[in-house]
């Protein structure tokens, strides 16, 4: 038996049908890739304009009070209307802000005490650390970031402290914090001697490792005069470069239509009333590693600390 082949044997019109059916095909796979190619076209212009929207209104609303690369010679000095927040405490003249606001001065420690503080911070903190990326370490309560907690480095190290720590070195931190005192004293027309130092007083280290405890989480939006009660003036002074050490953590003066932003630079101290007309955040640090000191100041003589020494 023979089998016979089946199909359709090839006629001028059927090989006619198979030309059209397959220019059918090409043109509309052309034109899929046309939708396609416009789609992806329209997107990346969309993409693109609210982007360039975004930064253009980000950058309306943000505005650098100092930055990095300039060196200030003198305070800038931006005066803020106070808070009401003082009247909830007892006023203590020559002391208690009437006159708020915000400055930064480059030329109240020079780059070779802030490295030297660098290096103290960088010696003391690496005793030991969060498993977060902040750390702090308070000379004069001697807390420690140690993993997920904090130790007391006096109590932990006993006299082996000394081989980290010198004479010399709190005596740095003494002489800066009374310079520091001196030029708030002078910028918000007080008398440095109704001015204390507080608790707490520390050197912070932050990277971008991510955080583990809520102690990491240094990027809030904060007033000090709440968070730390007894403040009522703010100083920090920075030990690293925004932009050469570290990425990130600017700090931010969040007012209500904009952002005021203080770029850190070793030497700088920026100082403020702890009110909440300086409600403020610090940027994640998004490489390197920050270093900055803490130094603050209480009207409130009950508030007061002795400087920081060695036990
Ligand atoms: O390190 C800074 O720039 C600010 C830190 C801060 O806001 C704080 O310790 O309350
Ligand atoms: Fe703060």
């Amino acid at each position: 038996m023979t089998v016979q082949r089946r199909g359709i044997s090839k006629t001028p019109e059927s090989s006619a049908i198979e030309k059209k059916i397959k220019r059918g095909n090409a043109q509309r796979q052309a034109s899929s890739w046309r939708g396609n190619v416009t789609t992806l076209l329209l997107l990346t212009g969309v993409t693109g304009l609210v982007s360039w929207m975004y930064f253009s209104w980000a950058d309306d609303f943000t505005h650098t009070l100092v930055s990095r690369g300039e060196i200030l010679t003198q305070p800038r000095v931006f005066t803020v209307e106070c808070s009401e927040d003082y009247k909830k405490y007892k006023f203590f003249p020559g002391c208690t802000p009437t006159k708020c606001g915000r400055a930064i001065t480059d030329s109240a420690v020079t780059l070779e005490e802030a490295q030297k503080l660098r290096r103290l911070a960088e010696r003391g903190l690496s005793l030991a650390g969060s498993d977060g990326g902040a750390s702090i370490l308070d000379l004069h309560s001697g807390a420690l970031s140690m993993g997920k907690q904090f130790v007391n480095v006096y109590r932990y190290f006993k006299n082996e402290i000394r081989d980290v720590f010198t004479e010399d070195d709190f005596e740095l931190y003494r002489d800066v914090r009374s310079r520091i005192q001196k030029i708030i004293a002078e910028t918000f027309g007080l008398d440095s001697k109704q001015m204390y130092l507080t608790k707490p007083t520390f050197f912070s280290r932050i990277n971008s490792t991510s955080a583990k405890t809520t102690h990491d989480e240094y990027w809030h939006p904060h007033i000090d005069k709440e968070t730390y009660g007894s403040f009522d003036y703010t100083s920090l002074l920075y030990l690293s470069d925004y932009g050469m050490e570290f990425g990130g953590g600017r700090f931010v003066f969040m007012d209500p239509s904009s952002n005021r932003t203080v770029e850190p630079r070793a030497g700088r101290v920026s100082f403020f009333s702890s009110g909440s007309e300086n409600l403020h955040r610090v940027e994640k640090v998004t490489w390197g590693t920050r270093y900055a000191i803490t130094v603050s100041f209480t009207c409130d003589p009950d508030y007061a600390i002795d400087n920081p020494s060695l036990p």
